[in-house]
């Protein structure tokens, strides 16, 4: 595995990547009778410009729809988002972020290519090579072979690694990553794991990642957010060992910082009733 040293002067800390300031998200019951589902209840978190921060917890503590705050396709009944100091709703339109939802969300239409490249695209920036970029993106991804394949041809894993390539088109600042390896084998999962860390090592990328896998969070994170439900909040912020430093340094998988980091997350997933249903060990 490549470890990054990146240096310090990479990470922008004057502002933060995100802030969220007491949300609380209810859903109305549908149904006569039926209670509300308090989704979030005055939720609050800090993603520090190049910070890499998990949200991991039970089936339904409310980790997608905090994200879906961040990322502006929900909005809260109370509190505030921030993303880079402007709105959620702001950085959404200037697209500010890189997002790789669960679903895919590849145009049926576009090929592989067509699909990465349209950031790209939408925004022309100056002097770029689309066709150049795109290539170099399928190849991070090991697509090189499905360029011109459409969706429907692809396993549900190639589809997720698509939808990683177009997220990491234009080199954002901040990627929202709701379980984007979650369809992949345990092989590609911890090769693009690491190709995760490569980029945003180099990028200085901050990410909010939603994961099950307590593993895949500690290998990732300077920092593990700790949720549980009903109502959704944060219960617990585990920091790893590494955090300060440059995101990808010093991430191994088998050493005695990563079992130390394993322990605290589990420790403060099964603190409580079934706080550990649908969170994976591996
Ligand atoms: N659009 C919606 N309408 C009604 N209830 C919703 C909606 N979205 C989410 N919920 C409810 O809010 C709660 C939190 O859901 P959310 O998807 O955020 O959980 P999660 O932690 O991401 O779960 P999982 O790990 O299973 O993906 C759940 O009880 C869910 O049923």
């Amino acid at each position: 595995m490549t470890i990054i040293i990146d240096t310090p002067e990479r990470l922008d800390t004057t502002t933060d990547a995100v802030s969220v300031d007491g949300v609380t998200r209810i859903f109305s019951a549908r149904k006569r009778g039926a209670a509300d589902v308090v989704a979030l209840s005055d939720v609050s978190l800090t993603v520090h410009a190049g910070e890499f921060v998990s949200l991991i917890g039970p089936s339904g503590c409310g980790k997608s729809t905090l994200l879906r705050q961040i990322a502006d396709l929900d909005q809260p009944d109370a509190g505030s988002v921030s993303v880079f100091g402007k709105t959620a709703r702001r950085a959404r339109l200037d697209q500010d972020y890189g997002i790789a939802f669960q679903q895919a969300g590849l145009l049926p239409w576009r090929t592989v290519s067509q699909n990465i490249a349209l950031p790209l695209q939408m925004h022309r920036e100056r002097g770029l090579d689309v066709a150049a970029r795109v290539r170099e993106l399928i190849e991070l991804v090991g697509l090189g072979d499905f360029a011109d394949r459409y969706p429907d041809q692809l396993s549900g894993g190639m589809q997720q690694r698509v939808a990683i390539a177009r997220s990491l088109a234009r080199n954002p600042k901040l990627l929202l990553m709701d379980e984007p390896f979650g369809a992949l084998d345990e092989m590609t999962r911890e090769r693009m794991q690491s190709e995760l860390l490569r980029i945003c090592g180099e990028t200085g990328a901050a990410v909010v990642f939603v994961t099950h896998s307590i593993p895949e969070a500690v290998f990732l994170s300077h920092r593990v957010v700790v949720m549980s439900p009903r109502p959704g909040r944060v219960k617990e912020v585990v920091v790893m060992e590494r955090a300060g430093a440059p995101v990808g340094s010093d991430a191994v998988r088998d050493d005695a910082a990563f079992f130390r980091g394993v322990t605290a997350v589990r420790e403060a997933l099964h603190d409580g009733a079934a706080a550990g249903q649908g969170v994976e060990n591996r």
